[in-house]
């Protein structure tokens, strides 16, 4: 029952696209969702499997196409993909013949996320999140006076859970120390060019810190959820402040030193800043600890000794037992290369295979619960639940 209304609710909408000239110009298969006068109209504009899923909008009220920009990593084209209304802010789509951690993506077109881009850039924004089961690792943001021992925690950490963990790399307008290589520690990047992209709306966040311009692009984030890794997000507090604002969950940590004295002796043992550089950055430390106390973060660890300080860091990560501990919920199956989608009468989303061979780790129907998920662009939507029926 719910399938026929799909089909017919998606008939009527591209008869409707039809009479007003269908402008939207995509090779293959496409899907038109409505929400609020406004048709989404989403396919590839090139043949091929793996052309990315592009946006075009066109507004009834008006009869114009609309050029939304598009932010988020688009998905992968495939045979086929459906796209179901879950709120009025998002749509869900579904490829065929695509692994469990590929299957679904999230376009939203009126989330927080969303809106505030659109405060940005003006015009219509719509961005894309990959959906992912169960409830997905959460972002550790590290925040903390600069030479309390960030870096040194993180690199343990990374090399210790090279599997569990990856790092955000940064933007930075900052020179590159002797041993920092570009792409790996920073994108060590033109003034400039970082505040035209802040602009077009690329960074999660962005701050002055100690006289330069420090960001988190939407793509360093992208790049370790995509991965199915835990992402490891290092700075200021400032930053910390705009992610704890934004959609993403995470986890957030305030590394303190052991006193001001020591925190001096390891700016200046490191031996990257010059003396005033110094000066800077411990004017700036005194402001930081006293934020750190203000109830932004989750945890405070005392960095005194390095050792027991990443023994505790571990322990409230849940890393003292084994390394797999943090890992997203795994479910693995392929989508049907066809597929019909109904809502069954707990108002979940049935995906019901239309293929007419069965072949192996291809569910017959799969059923998803949507009503728990949460978070978004940037990153991911988190709390999808699966049941599969073989
Ligand atoms: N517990 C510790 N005891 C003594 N020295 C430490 C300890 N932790 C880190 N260090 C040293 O302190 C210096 C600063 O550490 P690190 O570079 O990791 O700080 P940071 O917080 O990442 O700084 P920044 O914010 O400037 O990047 C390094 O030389 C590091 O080896
Ligand atoms: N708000 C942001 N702060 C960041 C980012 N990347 C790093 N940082 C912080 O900057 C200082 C100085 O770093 P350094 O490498 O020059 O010593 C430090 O506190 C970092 O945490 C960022 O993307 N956004």
């Amino acid at each position: 029952m719910g399938q026929e209304i799909q089909e017919n609710f998606s008939a009527s909408l591209h008869e409707t696209l039809s009479a007003c000239g269908d402008d939207s110009d995509f090779k293959g298969h496409k899907t038109i969702t409505e929400i609020f006068g406004k048709l989404y109209v989403v396919g590839a504009t090139s043949e091929g499997a793996e052309s990315p899923l592009d946006v075009k909008l066109f507004d009834k009220a008006t009869g114009k196409w609309l050029a939304p920009t598009i932010l988020g990593k688009k998905p992968n084209s495939s045979t086929f993909h459906s796209g179901v209304l879950v709120t009025n802010d998002r749509i869900l789509f579904l490829k065929a013949d695509s692994s469990s951690n590929e299957f679904s993506y999230f376009l939203e077109v009126d989330s927080k996320f969303v809106r505030e881009r659109k405060d940005l850039l003006g015009g219509e924004v719509v961005a894309w999140s990959k959906g992912s089961i169960g409830d997905g690792p959460k972002p550790i943001v590290i925040s903390g006076p600069s030479g309390v021992g960030k870096g040194t925690l993180i690199n343990k950490l990374m090399k210790d859970f090279p599997s569990t963990f990856g790092f955000s790399v940064s933007h930075t307008t900052r020179a590159p120390r002797e041993k920092e290589v570009n792409g790996i520690h920073y994108h060590f990047t033109e003034r400039e060019v970082m505040e035209t992209e802040i602009k077009e709306g690329k960074f999660l966040e962005s701050a002055l810190v100690h006289g330069n311009l420090y960001g988190t692009s939407v793509e360093a984030v992208e790049a370790v959820t995509d991965t199915g890794k835990r992402c490891i997000l290092d700075i200021d507090v400032q930053g910390a402040r705009s992610v704890r604002a934004s959609t993403i969950e995470a986890i957030f940590i305030f590394v303190r030193p052991p006193s001001f004295e020591e925190l001096e002796k390891r700016l200046r043992d490191r031996g990257t800043e010059t003396e005033e550089q110094i000066q800077k950055r411990l004017r700036n430390a005194r402001k930081e600890i006293e934020e750190g106390k203000e109830g932004l973060f989750d945890h405070v660890l005392v960095n005194d000794d390095l050792e027991s300080c990443y023994a505790n860091l571990k322990k409230l990560l849940g890393l003292d037992s084994m390394e797999t501990s943090n890992k997203a919920a795994s479910v693995d199956f392929r989508t049907p290369s066809s597929f019909t989608i109904s809502r069954d009468a707990e108002n979940n989303i049935v995906i019901d295979s239309q293929d007419t061979e069965t072949k192996d780790g291809i569910p017959k129907k799969i059923v998803l619960d949507v009503s728990s998920v949460r978070g978004g662009a940037p990153g991911r939507t988190r709390g999808l639940t699966v049941l599969i029926e073989y």
